[in-house]
């Protein structure tokens, strides 16, 4: 990019759009979703102008003010103020207001004015005030504020070419400033003022607009109905990832069992043909299966983001999650952390007190990320009969019951940590609440796709990768002469496999598990991968079978049982710990975190393995 590109910044209250913007204005894919605090960091794109030139776009996180009051509301203060020391502050500003809620949006725009450099403003939301019946006068407000105001939607691409022209036009006067002096420093109440009175011209129905069906919020935030709704909702949930996938699943599966075979009858016998069939369809195949399930899951949780009612949830769990010493604004970072915990322990930096954000940082890798939906579909499918009793599938109710067990001990580790560690006291919950909306489809398609684009890359580098590094391991050295017994046993990974076995007989893992175990650590999934190559390598049929019935016939209950324990607390994976390096900026606290997730994991594993023995499985 050359020295010269304009730098225009997206600023704004949260939720008014403008990451929905920044995407329709640059063809980025960002993280849209209808509550505050979805954007954490700086993102950076580029569009071209109507004369040829690039201009580069900055979506910032949401601020009510530029005076922070979390750490994502300070990344948007340092860069329009131009604090950061790698980075000039932006050439233009422009405004992002919500044309549903103009009272409080415009307040920040005043204190964005002050600062004197060139700005405009872009009404977003334009449909729904529109269809509300709110008539906003663009070319009055304009002359109030004394800056360049465009209307837009960006969800429905509307406005975002006039704002580029008028950009264009603000790019030629590159003059310091066209606000007005007269408002600096304005105080609170003055601001408050200023916005009515120029209100009152532009947009009199304004202060009136009602944005909020309260009369469903009756229900939605009722004490009881609310929680009663709220466990449907992640029931209902959790029979779906069962019920719905099973046909793309058998689908997906009858494909890799077509290829594997086609490839043993046309290809002759030797290691090329084991790395294509025991490596790769074996193991990398194995995973891949998991991508309906997946799916499934995304689709609700992206529904469920979509229409309003995540900060509604927070605010009926605020008191339960009080009482384990986390604030409510942890249950948004809790509840991103079942797709991954990486962005979950991003989003912590809307929590405003360090220590409530410390304690729901350690508690994050214990809700179930979608990395580990895979071993326990596997699990499930293997030693969960699929049976409905009463209407409900008794598969989806495990998987529901392990959800809410990693749910549970997250809030068991964050009372003991309040309790133990770090007392704070409890601040009320402050959050905003959006307006319902109907899940927009064209949101939902791009973003399941684009889940399904993550999962495939996963899939097919680091799963790929390690699955076949793991096959070069359980392949060589090659066994012995007069050699008994499958390869596999007399291989690097054989051997490792029956060390760490030392370590996690006691909890009823095999050499197998136990080898699947340290890919696992890279990314969960490749546990199946690894426990997919490493039996078809022992299998002594022709064709290994697919995973989940060879497992069921030799691991016991037990086993199969206190490795879903394990995998409850699972030592998380390595990237979650960069980024708790990262985000706390000390070692201390990723170690502490990988110490005790291990010994909850191992304690877990060892108690239900047991306890299932004991009981006679
Ligand atoms: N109807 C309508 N909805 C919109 C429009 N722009 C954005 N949305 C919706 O508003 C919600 C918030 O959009 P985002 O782009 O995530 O908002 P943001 O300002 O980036 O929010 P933060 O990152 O949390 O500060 C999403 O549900 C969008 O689909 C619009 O012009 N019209
Ligand atoms: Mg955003």
């Amino acid at each position: 990019m050359s020295a010269e590109t304009l730098r225009i910044a997206l600023v704004g209250n949260p939720n008014c759009g403008k990451t929905a913007l920044f995407n329709l204005l640059t063809g980025a894919r960002q993280k849209v979703a209808n509550y505050a605090g979805v954007t954490v960091e700086r993102k950076v794109g580029s569009a071209t102008l109507a004369d040829g030139r690039t201009v580069s776009f900055i979506d910032l996180p949401g601020a009510y003010s530029l005076t922070p009051s979390t750490p994502d509301e300070a990344v948007t203060r340092d860069m329009v103020m131009g604090l950061r020391a790698d980075e000039p502050a932006p050439d233009v500003i422009v405004a992002v207001v919500d044309a549903t809620n103009l009272v409080m949006n415009l307040r920040l725009v005043l204190e964005l004015r002050r600062l004197g450099r060139p700005m405009m403003v872009s009404v977003n939301m334009a449909d729904v005030a529109r269809a509300r019946g709110l008539a906003i006068d663009i070319a009055r407000l304009s002359a109030e504020l004394g800056v360049p105001v465009v209307e837009t939607v960006a969800v429905q691409s509307r406005g975002h070419a006039a704002l580029l022209a008028e950009l264009e036009r603000q790019a030629q006067w590159s003059l310091p400033s066209q606000a007005e002096a007269k408002d600096q420093a304005l105080s609170l109440p003055e601001a408050q003022r200023e916005v009515r009175r120029i209100l009152a011209v532009a947009a009199p129905g304004a202060a009136q607009f009602k944005r909020f069906n309260h009369r469903l919020d009756a229900v939605v935030m009722h004490p009881v109905w609310g929680l009663v709704l709220l466990a449907g909702l992640l029931f209902l949930m959790f029979q779906a990832v069962f019920s719905w996938a099973s046909v793309p699943m058998d689908a997906i599966n009858d494909a890799m069992a077509w290829a594997g075979e086609t490839l043993s009858a046309h290809m002759a016998d030797g290691p090329l043909r084991s790395l294509l069939v025991d490596g790769v369809i074996a193991g990398v195949g194995g995973v891949l299966v998991f991508l309906p399930q997946i799916l499934i899951l995304f689709l609700f949780i992206l529904v469920l983001e979509d229409s309003g009612y995540l900060p509604r949830a927070a605010f009926l769990l605020d008191n339960v999650m009080g009482k384990v010493g986390l604030s409510g604004r942890a249950f948004i970072p809790l509840l991103s952390s079942f797709a991954c915990a990486i962005p979950g322990i991003m989003a912590t930096r809307t929590i405003p007190n360090w220590r409530d954000r410390l304690a729901t940082i350690m508690v994050a890798p214990l809700m179930t990320c979608s990395a580990r939906l895979p071993v326990y579909a596997l699990l499930i499918g293997a030693f969960v009969p699929q049976r409905t009793v009463g209407g409900v599938n008794l598969q989806g109710l495990t998987l529901f019951v392990l959800y809410i067990a990693g749910v549970l001990s997250a809030m068991a580790v964050a009372w003991l940590l309040k309790r133990v560690w770090m007392k704070s006291s409890y601040q009320p919950l402050m959050l905003e609440l959006p307006p319902y909306r109907l899940p927009n489809l064209r949101n939902l398609a791009l973003g399941l796709w684009e889940r399904a684009r993550i999962f495939l890359r996963r899939v097919g580098t680091i799963i790929f990768a390690l699955t076949v590094l793991l096959w070069f391991l359980s392949t060589f050295p090659a066994p012995p002469e007069g050699a008994t017994g499958p390869a596999i046993q007399y291989s690097l990974a054989g051997y490792l496999g029956r060390a760490l076995e030392v370590v996690f007989a006691p909890i009823g893992f095999n050499w197998q598990i136990s080898i699947a175990l340290v890919p696992g650590l890279a990314a969960r999934e490749v546990a199946v991968g690894a426990l997919g190559t490493v039996y078809a390598l022992s299998s002594t049929g022709e064709v290994a079978d697919a995973l989940a019935p060879v497992i069921a016939q030799t691991w016991s209950m037990a086993t199969a049982y206190a490795l879903l324990a394990w995998f409850v607390f699972a030592p998380q994976c390595m990237s979650t710990l960069a980024v708790v390096r990262r985000e706390t900026n000390a070692w201390r606290y990723p170690l502490i975190m990988a110490a005790y997730l291990f010994a909850l994991a191992y304690f877990a594993a060892f108690v239900t393995y047991r306890v299932a023995l004991w009981l006679g499985a």
